[in-house]
């Protein structure tokens, strides 16, 4: 079953009234954003300037990959697509007062680039903070990657943890699962133990643990018979994440219960730390493909 009312609605009205004017891009704005849609013959996708955040992606033909709140708070980040964790993940280290998972998410980026590659649109996106420089390459066409190059421009080692947050949609969080990770290590933020996988990792309870596996994610959903394919570069980790059936201010249970959270990221399972002048690369690729049941 799918019980679940998907939040598109305002998405798709975006798209009615913008102005594309035979460019793939069009300006917009929502509760106080500013959005680009993008729409090519492969796709349709969203991008808050806030965050460099993908909130939406659609390829023709196909369901949306991904979940976005239509509950954003008029300041602070908006809870759906994929969310850069940067330059930390979860609370800062030694500064709990400091947002956590960093201050990607909330800054404004500058949008560098626009370019047309074959039959994708590549939107190069930049955030300096402090001696941190990232970079987030958004390549948008029948699938979709995310490349976030961070560089130390400073003068002294800088720690870097991070994550690309991706909230997936799905028919009900009782119809996924996670089949990649079985056998994996993990650890499990709600007891604090180190635990092992055992099998799939469903969705049906509240969830929020890092897996040490460097494995493509596999998310299937047995009603929309779909697989989301999630391979990654530079990582070290995986964050599964679900609030479980009480959901959160900001999605409540009805919402909640249409996405899940499978994370790319790196910097959990050792400290990383990048010295003055380095570079590092984070990447997170998805591509779908049909479920066949036995
Ligand atoms: O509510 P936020 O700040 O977006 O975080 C959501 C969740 O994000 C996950 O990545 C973390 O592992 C969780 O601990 C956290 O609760």
């Amino acid at each position: 079953m799918s019980p679940c009312a998907q939040p598109l609605a305002p998405f798709a009205a975006l798209f009615a009234q913008a102005n594309f004017n035979q460019s793939p891009l069009a300006r917009s704005h929502w509760q106080g954003r500013e959005l680009l849609l993008v729409q090519t013959t492969h796709m349709q996708a969203v991008v808050s300037v806030q965050g460099a955040q993908l909130l939406h992606f659609q390829p023709s033909g196909e369901r949306p990959w991904l979940w976005c709140s239509t509950l954003w708070p008029e300041k602070g980040a908006i809870r759906g697509g994929v969310p850069v964790c940067w330059p930390w993940f979860g609370p800062h280290a030694s500064d709990k007062s400091l947002p956590a998972h960093g201050w990607a998410r909330i800054s404004q980026w500058q949008l560098l680039d626009v370019l047309l590659e074959g039959e994708a649109l590549l939107l190069n996106w930049q955030l300096r903070c402090a001696d941190y420089q990232a970079q987030l390459q958004m390549r948008l066409g029948q699938t979709f990657s995310l490349k976030l190059i961070t560089q130390n421009l400073g003068g002294q080692a800088l720690p870097l943890s991070q994550a690309l947050h991706a909230y997936w949609q799905v028919s009900f969080i009782d119809n996924a699962c996670e089949t990649s990770l079985a056998d994996a290590r993990y650890h499990d933020k709600l007891d604090g133990e180190h635990k092992q996988q055992l099998g799939t990792v469903r969705f049906n309870q509240p969830l929020d643990r890092v897996y040490f596996a460097e494995k493509t994610l596999c998310l299937h959903d047995s009603v929309w018979r779909r697989q989301l394919l999630i391979d990654k570069h530079g990582s070290d980790s995986s964050v599964l994440w679900h609030p479980g059936r009480q959901g959160l201010a900001d999605a409540p249970p009805v919402l909640a219960a249409g996405f899940v959270c499978a994370e790319v990221a790196d910097g959990l399972a050792e400290p990383c730390v990048l010295q003055p002048g380095e570079r590092k690369e984070l990447i997170m690729t998805a591509h779908s493909a049909p479920l066949v049941l036995e």
